[in-house]
């Protein structure tokens, strides 16, 4: 997409709103030129005594039908082009949001959310100004401007007059050129400082409990307030070149004012102009000062908003890192997953965090996958959801590397609940029912229960319909896991994986949930990541990854033979376990 790509789009669909819009104004701006005419020709008749009383009426009715159809003509115009501009501003932030959902989580590790709703916010927000107030005030001021010039020459105003009075204002082409692209160079650099402080704001705010438990709020205030200071200096810079352009077109204006009135009052005085031509001239100059000054707004405004176009189609340029192929088949269910050869590092990292894995997944079977933490078990799962990429050839699922399938089948096929289930504000039977609302409630109470969390949720005077606040503040981590859980579940998929699903979850709780997993997923496929020995002891088959590597792979009992990484974890788990019971024996007694 190129530069201006986006408001094309929009303009080309619209096109013909927008030429009603600016024949309005022209309308409206012509009959505002006629103001100094017949003003011109009031001043004439009255310097020679023909003016009767009949005339008095008469010009005060044309004047006043003048006034009224140029303001029901200019508001219709604008209230038009404002629409448009509104209509533009929801366009935009609609795409925006699609290509939001549509990019990569590798694209979200780059830029901060803050950034990202700085765009949403600031830059459509200016785009939409210069749609809806620069077409208005460009037409506007051309217009006038041409009108004036067609009427000056109508009333009979000499033509070397008007280019003398005039001549000052030749010199606007040339600060436009001087002034435009610095006012832009300076609001872009506005925009990204803009951009950066709503980014350090959403931060300061996401971790307020951590700078408050630690004491640091100065510390945060001073880092907040080096970003307000650098916006600052880069807002002052542009307000200064802005208001020194916005100021030497009046002061254009004023020139040529003074011209006229020096030539035009020496031209009266040696009877080569009439007073009504020389009237009417100063009027003309005077309504000519309007569009002037309007003109600097809109050249300020047109830069502002160019910069933030940019910004928008750059992002709107964005490809993501993951996508479907063109000839995307659908997945439906999940029969076999095969890992060959599987070895993967991040973009960006000389490391490989998966190291030559092969494995079969049978369907029906439950996996444990257990490691010590950065052992890449969070990473194996990214890749069957292909959060990530795999390369090549590496994931296979039902005989097909996994890169045939689209996207949107792939995920919605698989069932995942991650570590840290995001909760939105709203309640909890829509937090619950996420993937599918109109899910009958008596679902999402069985996935309540299953995930051992239903006997909180009815204690809730309003049980399934208590809103959570922001990211569910009012339900604890193991409730909110267990919420998470409950969502996961209810999807019933033939692929259901837990990664670490359970850490926050009492012990007893985990039994609970374990012993319902086994009895719900029976003939269907679920991955069990976990650092507890005692989420996996009861799958199927388990592997144990080691810096990427499988380190081993067996059944529980094969896999304490074994005598090594697997063995070593449990005796420390048990070991852990024995020790708080004895405590908990000692406290008792
Ligand atoms: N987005 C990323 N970019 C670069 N490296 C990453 C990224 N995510 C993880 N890693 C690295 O990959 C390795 C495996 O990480 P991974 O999150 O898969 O471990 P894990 O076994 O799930 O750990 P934990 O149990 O602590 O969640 C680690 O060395 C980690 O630093």
């Amino acid at each position: 997409m190129n530069d201006k790509e986006l408001l094309k789009d929009y303009v080309r669909k619209h096109w013909a709103v927008y030429m009603a819009a600016v024949l309005l104004i022209i309308a409206s701006n012509i009959d505002q030129a006629l103001l100094p005419l017949l003003l011109g020709r009031f001043t004439d008749r009255l310097q020679q005594d023909l003016l009767t009383m009949q005339d008095v009426i008469r010009y005060s009715l044309l004047l006043l039908a003048v006034a009224v159809s140029y303001n029901v003509l200019f508001a219709l115009g604008q209230y038009t082009v404002m629409k448009l501009g509104r209509r533009f501003e929801f366009f935009t932030r609609d795409k925006l949001f699609g290509k939001f959902s549509e990019l990569g989580v590798q694209y979200y590790a780059k830029q901060g959310n803050g950034k990202l709703l700085s765009y949403v916010m600031n830059d459509v927000t200016y785009v939409r100004e210069a749609i809806s107030n620069g077409i208005t005030q460009t037409t506007n001021a051309v217009f006038l401007l041409l009108s004036c010039v067609v009427m000056m020459l109508a009333s009979g105003i000499p033509p070397l007059l008007i280019c003398i009075s005039a001549g000052p204002l030749m010199l606007i082409p040339f600060l436009v050129v001087y002034f435009g692209p610095r006012i832009r160079d300076r609001s872009r650099r506005v925009q990204e400082t803009i951009a950066a402080m709503t980014e350090a704001a959403e931060e300061q705010l996401g971790g307020i409990r951590v700078s408050k438990t630690f004491a640091v709020e100065d510390i945060t205030r001073e880092r907040f307030g080096a970003k307000v200071d650098d916006i600052t200096e880069k807002q002052l810079k542009l307000v200064r070149m802005s208001s020194l352009f916005q100021a030497l077109l009046p002061f254009l204006g004023s020139i040529s004012l003074v011209i006229s009135l020096l030539t035009g009052g020496m031209m009266v005085m040696h009877g080569s102009v009439t007073l009504g031509s020389f009237v009417a001239l100063i009027l003309y100059l005077r309504i000519i000062a309007g569009p002037l000054q309007q003109i600097g707004n809109v050249i300020n405004m047109m830069q502002r908003s160019g910069a933030s176009l940019e910004r928008v189609n750059k992002l709107m340029a964005e490809m993501p890192d993951v996508r479907d192929r063109d000839q995307a088949v659908t997945l439906s269910s999940v029969q076999h997953i095969a890992l060959r050869g599987l070895t993967f590092s991040y973009p960006g990292s000389s490391q490989p965090s998966l190291k030559d894995l092969n494995l079969l997944i049978r369907e029906g079977q439950t996996l444990g996958i257990v490691g010590r933490t950065g052992s890449g078990k969070s990473t194996l799962i990214h890749l069957l959801l292909r959060i990530y990429d795999p390369p090549e050839g590496s994931v296979w699922i039902n005989g097909s590397d996994i890169h045939e399938y689209s996207l949107d089948s792939l995920r919605s096929t698989i069932a995942y609940v991650p570590q840290d289930g995001f909760l939105f504000s709203t309640t909890i039977r829509d937090n619950i029912a996420f993937s599918d609302r109109s899910a009958p409630m008596r679902h999402i109470e069985d996935g309540a229960r299953q995930a051992m969390i239903y006997d909180n949720i009815i204690r809730f005077p309003d049980r399934f319909e208590t809103r959570l606040g922001e990211r569910g503040v009012t339900l604890s981590g193991g409730q909110r896991q267990r919420t998470s859980l409950a969502r996961g579940l209810i999807k019933n998929s033939s692929l259901l994986i837990l990664d670490d699903s359970m850490s926050a979850v009492d012990a007893m709780t985990e039994k609970g949930i374990l012993a319902s997993l086994r009895k719900m997923r029976k003939g269907k496929t679920t991955l069990i990541v976990s650092h507890r020995i005692s989420a996996v002891m009861h799958a199927d088959h388990i592997i144990v990854l080691e810096e990427g590597r499988m380190a081993e792979s067996g059944t529980h009992a094969e896999l304490l033979a074994r005598q090594g990484i697997y063995a070593a974890m449990h005796k420390l788990q048990e070991e852990g376990l024995q020790d708080a019971a004895d405590q908990y024996r000692v406290n008792r007694s």
